[in-house]
């Protein structure tokens, strides 16, 4: 079949299905389905993604030429470790660099991929990131091609960073494995010194604390959301007492992010600062800032490894984000719907703000159902654009993951559960549009976030530490780059409404999401966002557009209304 471009194929289907304009999502799948033509244009989805995927074997890497090339960066890796000048703590930053490259380059399952991961580990615990050093090590070993001779070199490695970690419980287990290796002296004097060690640790696991394992605050403890009952104006947030300038207003976890095309951010925590751990089985195209990380966001990789392969997000753009709101928090209320067996009533369950499942604020998968989105006032051509992503999004989850295994124990048919799937996609992006919000975060200036030149990670960065976590003195200026890293779902921020003077200041930590008060808040005031641009940085007509053309309001906001609303713009920016 011909190679032809994702928006050739939607262009194509699009001006071939004829249907009545439906407001909802799932008449609009089941609309499009119903068409006579419709089992040839799936056959078309279907084949575009053969495409893709057959496009993905021919260009493979060979396993040889992988381990080749992830040889050859290694041994450039072994030459800074063992070189001393000019400065033996830059070696050793160049060398966790050329290691990180050769982790990239190997193929799975192989020893030069051990040896990559068991190499970084070895320069990392040297620079003191000992949580990433045992994490390599694991690494090393999960490929199952660790030479057995070299086994007590990585155990020991082990054993020293959990030592540093303080982990008394896996130490005792690691010094356990050492003494089946048959050591040599020197090996045996280091497990003496680390069992005296082991008794020095106070017996409990040390949790390192991380940003992201933050407690949610309480989304309500300082505002509350009042419905307006106005179709346009809809919801809104205001201040349950007064609030102080710079306070926080609230807390919330980001229920789900894809990055921005090519971010080098952790796909699960959203950190920038890493050194990465890629996934293999996609090329490297997802990483990691840790095992822990991995592991949190396999059920949700398990549905998008392949879709990485056959690089089909970086052709869907906003859709990347409904099916990832989908896969990250569907699973929430599938058991919920075990007994059901017709998917209009499921579609109601769903949709209604007053159903039962509405009423499960705990559900979070809920709070994302409820966000507005305007899908009825899209045009039908674009409906059916739409609809015909969310249907291929279907076919490529039922053809190439396991995401429609755990479905066939249900009373509801296969082909409907594909319907409600396409169908909640689908509000996914009619509510993305409306509702996404893009992250930023802050970045080493001369260092582009999206450039596989720094696939090494941030913390890899020699020239800005004299020791791991120590920033070189007058550095802090080089971090003083803001970049757009992912776009997010955020469901109580997506509650605010816009004023073009907001009320809130945005602040994103991983996947952590603070709204502090950017002026003093008196109790009763509503709280708003910025959608756009600000007065102080855009022409009210520009801002009025978007948010038109956008969002579907007239901007009425006080600072809109005041009799010249461009006055301090035109002071800042032309004068
Ligand atoms: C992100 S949502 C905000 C929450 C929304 N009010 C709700 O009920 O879900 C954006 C939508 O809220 C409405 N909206 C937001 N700000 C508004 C404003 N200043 N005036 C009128 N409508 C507004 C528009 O319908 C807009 O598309």
């Amino acid at each position: 079949m011909e190679k032809f471009k994702l928006s050739e194929l939607l262009e194509y289907q699009t001006a071939y299905t004829q249907i009545l304009d439906y407001e909802c999502e799932l008449e609009t799948i089941l609309a499009i389905k119903k068409d006579e033509n419709w089992p040839l244009r799936r056959q078309m989805s279907a084949a575009w993604l053969k495409g893709l995927s057959d496009e993905y074997k021919i260009n493979l890497n060979s396993k040889e030429s992988a381990t080749k090339k992830s040889n050859r960066l290694r041994e450039e890796g072994n030459v800074f470790y063992c070189s001393k000048s000019p400065s033996k703590t830059e070696n050793m930053f160049k060398a966790g660099q050329q290691y990180t490259l050769a982790i990239f380059a190997a193929a799975p399952y192989t020893e030069a991929l051990a040896l990559a991961f068991a190499n970084r580990a070895m320069v990392l615990q040297e620079l003191g990131y000992y949580r990433q050093a045992y994490d390599d090590c694991i690494c090393a070993l999960e490929t199952n091609q660790y030479p057995m001779r070299l086994i007590h070199k990585i155990k020991i490695r082990q054993a020293f960073c959990v030592y540093y970690l303080q982990d008394a419980k896996k130490l005792e287990l690691h010094l356990t494995e050492l003494e089946k290796c048959g050591l040599n002296e020197s090996y045996k004097q280091r497990v003496d010194e680390l069992q005296k060690g082991l008794s020095s640790i106070a017996n409990e696991i040390i949790k390192e604390t991380q940003d992201n394992d933050k407690e949610d605050m309480s989304l309500t403890e300082t505002t509350e959301l009042v419905d307006s009952k106005d179709a346009t104006r809809g919801r809104y947030v205001v201040a349950k007492r007064d609030i102080k300038s710079g306070e926080i207003i609230f807390h919330e976890r980001i229920s789900a992010f894809v990055p921005v095309e090519g971010t080098q951010i952790c796909q699960q925590c959203g950190s920038v600062f890493i050194i990465p751990i890629p996934c293999h089985a996609c090329n490297g195209k997802v990483i990691y800032c840790s095992l822990k990380c991995r592991e949190d966001q396999a059920k949700v990789h398990q549905n998008e490894c392949v879709g990485y392969c056959l690089g089909l997000f970086e052709q869907i753009g906003i859709s990347h984000l409904a099916l990832r709101i989908l896969l990250e928090e569907f699973p929430q209320i599938s058991p919920i719907l075990a007994h059901e067996s017709d998917i209009k009533n499921v579609w109601k369950e769903l949709t209604t703000e007053t159903s039962h499942l509405n009423t499960k604020t705990e559900v979070n998968y809920v709070k994302s159902l409820r966000l507005v989105s305007h899908f009825q006032k899209m045009s039908l051509s674009n409906k059916i654009w739409f609809a015909v992503i969310a249907d291929l999004l279907a076919v490529y989850l039922k053809e190439y993951t396991p995401f429609f295994h755990n479905t066939s124990k249900s009373k509801i048919k296969q082909s409907d559960w594909e319907s409600l799937i396409s169908a909640l996609i689908l509000r996914h992006i009619g509510q993305s549009i409306s509702n996404a919000h893009t992250c930023s975060s802050i970045a080493p200036t001369c260092y582009d976030i999206r450039s596989s030149t720094v696939k090494y990670g941030f913390l890899l960065l020699p020239n800005m530490w004299t020791k791991p976590f120590h920033l070189r003195q007058g550095m802090l200026h080089v971090l003083g780059e803001v970049g757009e890293v992912s776009a997010a779902n955020i469901p109580y921020l997506s509650m605010l409404n816009h004023a073009c003077n907001p009320t809130i200041r945005p602040r994103f930590s991983g996947r952590n999401f603070s709204a502090l008060a950017d002026r003093d808040i008196e109790e009763g005031d509503e709280i708003y966002n910025c959608y756009t641009l600000t007065y102080r940085n855009s022409m009210s007509v520009v801002r009025r557009d978007l948010l038109k053309e956008m969002y579907h309001f007239n901007c009425e906001c006080v600072h809109c209304q005041q009799s010249d609303p461009d006055a301090a713009y035109v002071r800042v920016f032309f004068f």
